[in-house]
């Protein structure tokens, strides 16, 4: 991995409990929103921070823009530790942090343009020089044409674009997009997502993606860390760790993403539907790819039939399940089967007069 430019080690943010509502009641146990993460994000990646609500996505960013400070551990950023500074000595560290919201946070009152001039203005930029990069950064986002128009005239896609102009234009190294995507319709979302690409491929800015979407991580993330109850669960390389999810909630979001897996009620129907026997098998670049499936019916002198399944990309590399129904001799259809085991995983759900019920892999 390069140098990184944000380290985490043992980090925790602990908020005090909330008072119970009467006095007589024992006020509710401090909330440890992070829990002792270690983490790495290096110079250059897109790194995805994924979980569930409440698994303490927000506070792990808020500790590196110092949104939030740590109650134990350390935060450190582009070199600087964040313990313990003063807002004075934070100011520079905030100043090469970006930061993207849900919500876009714009400036009702002021217009595309004067939006994405605000931290030119509040950094002191001569109104010259602020005209040249607003012009730059909206022609950079694809919305020159919008700069008189108010945020109020402008689609979701259209202000989260103006809130990563704003974003950018002090030239930042590091760019925080919390939820960026989650008030987008897919369409929308796609564009934002290759936006961000852009922003790091062409700007080479490291942007850290807060989500609880998979479709988000699976699109442009390079490295991922799965976050439940405050800690991080599962890290590593997206592809790995989506095509070998460890852990039941890192399996809820692959499944999430790729409904590529029959349920138990429609292999039912499969089984009623087709007479051979059915089989799910992984298609990946650890397991194996569909040619060798095909290859492998192929030489057993098995038929293979597609019933179900799907194969997308996660990180740009495929990723998926097919379901086939194998026809051919009892002999042949067993053979298929081992030779299938040698090329991937498979989970064999049999027929519909001999059902077999394998635990799935995934
Ligand atoms: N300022 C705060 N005071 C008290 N508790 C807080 C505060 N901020 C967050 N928490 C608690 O910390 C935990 C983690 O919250 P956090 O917002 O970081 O999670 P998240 O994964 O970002 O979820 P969401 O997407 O719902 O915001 C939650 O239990 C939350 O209630």
């Amino acid at each position: 991995m390069s140098q990184p430019i944000i380290s985490f080690r043992d980090a925790v943010k602990e908020f005090p409990g909330r008072g119970g509502r009467r006095r007589a009641r024992r006020s509710a146990p401090a909330v440890r929103a992070v829990d002792g993460v270690t983490l790495d994000i290096a110079a250059g990646e897109i790194f995805g921070v994924i979980g569930y609500s409440g698994a303490g996505k927000s506070t792990l960013v808020r500790l590196v823009n110092a949104l939030e400070t740590t109650t134990a551990g350390s935060v450190v950023v582009d070199g600087t530790d964040l313990t313990g500074l003063s807002e004075a000595r934070l100011r520079p560290v905030r100043a090469g942090i970006g930061m993207i919201f849900q919500q876009f946070n714009l400036l009702r009152s002021r217009t595309v343009a004067g939006n994405v001039a605000y931290p030119l203005e509040v950094a002191g930029w001569s109104r010259t020089d602020r005209d040249a990069r607003v012009a730059e950064l909206l022609a950079f986002v694809g919305i020159a044409d919008k700069a008189a128009a108010y945020p109020s005239a402008l689609s979701g896609g259209q202000k989260q674009r103006v809130g990563i102009a704003r974003a950018l234009a002090t030239n930042p190294k590091i760019l925080l997009a919390d939820e960026a995507t989650s008030a987008l319709d897919p369409e929308t979302t796609a564009d934002v997502l290759a936006l961000l690409q852009r922003v790091n491929r062409e700007l080479g800015i490291t942007v850290v993606v807060i989500t609880h979407e998979m479709e988000v991580v699976r699109s442009i993330c390079h490295r991922v860390a799965v976050m439940e109850r405050g800690r991080v669960v599962e890290l590593g390389d997206a592809y790995r760790v989506f095509s070998a999810p460890q852990q039941p909630v890192t399996r809820r979001f692959v499944a999430s993403a790729l409904r590529d897996q029959p349920s138990p009620a429609v292999l039912d129907r499969l089984r009623g539907r087709h007479p051979g026997r059915i089989v799910t098998v992984r298609v990946d670049e650890v397991s194996g790819s569909s040619a060798q499936v095909m290859e492998v019916l192929a030489d057993r002198g098995v038929h293979g039939t597609i019933v179900y399944g799907g194969i997308t990309e996660v990180a740009e590399r495929p990723y998926g399940s097919l379901t086939l129904e194998l026809s051919g001799d009892d002999a042949a259809v067993h053979a298929a089967l081992a030779g299938l085991r040698a090329v991937t995983s498979v989970v064999d759900h049999g027929t519909a007069a001999l059902p077999v019920t394998e635990g799935s892999d995934r």
